[in-house]
């Protein structure tokens, strides 16, 4: 019986050391994985410092880069701003001086008008007609030059005569107002100017006054050129017209009445 106790006892003893031994070895085992992890932590912390390290860094190099930035804008500006009242300092002097020079061309410009004459006469010839052509006509006055148109008279004889300016049957709308247009400005400086075209019918006189829609005459290209004036010295000039019943009422009167 004791004996059988006693080989009991001994059988308990065995499995715990067993158990001890296999509680040991796991403790073993959590022992080296706890200093595994030690381990990646203490790296992981090692890396995190670099990095903070860096971005710290990097902020830094960040804010310095801002400043001098900053510090350019702040030249680029002050050099831009300098500039900018150089520039408006010359163009208050060209403006000065442009107008000086406008008066001083305008007063020759009207001073040469006066030395060309107050009567100024023009001669247009105009091509022929699609209906003259069909018929076979011919032109019966000629263009000699810029200054003269010739014709043979009843007697036989060329006879010449001589004109300010000729316009032979190519001249366009724009080449007769072009010699016209200045005079568009000495309204505008006050000057009377009337221009009429005489002539017998069908010689072309409402073609060069106005023209067509397509091709317009005197009259639309001088307007036109009328208020393109008016509107480069919109600053001098203040008008307000209306048209009514085919009539110009000026707005600016103080009883507008049509004209
Ligand atoms: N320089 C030109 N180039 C081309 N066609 C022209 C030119 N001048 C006039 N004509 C044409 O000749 C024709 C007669 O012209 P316009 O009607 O202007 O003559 P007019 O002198 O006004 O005549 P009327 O005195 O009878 O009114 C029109 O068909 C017009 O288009």
């Amino acid at each position: 019986m004791l004996e059988a106790v006693i080989r009991q006892n001994s059988d308990n003893t065995d499995i715990q050391k067993h158990a001890l031994q296999k509680i040991q070895d796991e403790l073993r085992t959590c022992n080296s994985e706890l200093h595994a992890t030690e381990e990646n932590k203490k790296k992981l912390l090692n890396e995190k410092m670099i990095l903070e390290e860096r971005i710290s860094r990097l902020e830094k190099k960040k804010v310095d880069e801002i400043r001098t930035l900053e510090k350019d804008l702040e030249q680029e500006r002050k050099m831009t701003k300098h500039r900018i009242s150089e520039l408006e300092k010359q163009l208050a002097e060209y403006k000065v001086l442009y107008k000086e020079e406008t008066v001083l061309r305008k007063r020759n410009f009207n001073t040469i008008e006066d030395m060309k004459g107050k009567i100024r006469v023009y001669c247009r010839l105009r091509p022929l007609t699609p209906k003259e052509r069909t018929h076979k006509e011919n032109d019966v006055v000629t263009c000699v030059d810029e200054f003269t148109v010739q014709h043979v008279g009843r007697d036989g004889m060329i006879k010449k005569h001589f004109y300010d300016r000729v316009f032979d049957g190519s001249a366009t709308q724009k080449d007769v107002f072009n010699d016209t247009r200045y005079l568009v400005q000495s309204t505008i400086d006050g000057y009377n100017v009337w221009i009429f075209a005489y002539g017998q019918t069908v010689s072309g006189k409402t073609f060069t006054i106005y023209g067509s829609k397509n091709d317009p005459g005197l009259t639309p290209l001088a307007t036109s050129e009328l208020f393109q004036i008016l509107e480069k010295d919109r600053d001098k000039f203040n008008f307000s017209l209306k048209l009514y019943q085919n009539n110009w009422v000026d707005l600016l009167l103080p009883n507008p009445k049509p004209q």
